[in-house]
């Protein structure tokens, strides 16, 4: 089977995990800047950082529409914290002019685990990835407060969902680049290596 090759965009936040992470996942990895280097990847991820300035850089930069097409045209891309916020249809508390991509049938809540514990981990039990749960790195992380009927919940936390896919699209609210352990960007790899194993979650 061909390698994928699979961007980050690079315009704020944790590229160069993603790229490490992806590479160990073995994907081809590199950044995405512009909407030339955006044609050329077989999917995406969206780091972590902060949703606002990736917002505006995105648009800025003259990705924005690019993005959403090339979502809308089925491209795999996995958006982790502020990515996660960038992929949803809607934000329940945006700044103001903030725009996301979207792509998932979701409403989010930003810096929704509060300021007391703003940042924290925690083993999170993902479906579709097999073995230990996975240790959720979560910084000023979103929860998902509501999703559509296309959206398939795969983890939750403390009562609230923090991993979401639909389609080709994947999100969750922490940050997997950030452990050593890189089974969701595996996953991930498989969705955009067009895997029929990845579909079926
Ligand atoms: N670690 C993160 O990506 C934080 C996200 C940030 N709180 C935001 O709203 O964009």
């Amino acid at each position: 089977m061909t390698t994928p090759v699979v961007g980050v965009l690079a315009l704020q936040g944790d590229v160069r995990e993603h790229l490490i992470a992806l590479a160990s996942a073995d994907a081809v990895a590199r950044p995405v800047r512009r909407p030339e280097e955006l044609a050329e990847v077989d999917g995406l991820v969206i780091p972590g950082g902060e949703s606002t300035t990736i917002s505006k850089l995105a648009a800025l930069f003259g990705l924005l529409e690019p993005l959403r097409a090339r979502v809308r045209d089925g491209m795999p891309v996995y958006g982790t914290c502020a990515g996660m916020i960038m992929l949803a249809d809607k934000i329940l508390d945006p700044r103001s002019g903030q725009e996301t991509v979207g792509g998932i049938d979701m409403i989010v809540r930003r810096n929704a685990f509060g300021r007391q514990n703003e940042s924290f981990e925690a083993a999170v039990d993902i479906k579709g990835i097999e073995g230990d749960p996975v240790e959720g790195v979560f910084i000023r992380a979103p929860w998902v407060e509501s999703v559509g009927a296309q959206v398939e919940v795969l983890a939750e936390h403390a009562g609230h969902i923090v991993a979401v896919r639909q389609g080709n699209a994947l999100a969750t609210s922490f940050h997997p680049e950030l452990t050593g352990d890189h089974r969701v960007h595996a996953l991930f790899v498989e969705m955009a290596r067009g895997n029929p194993r990845a579909g079926s979650l």
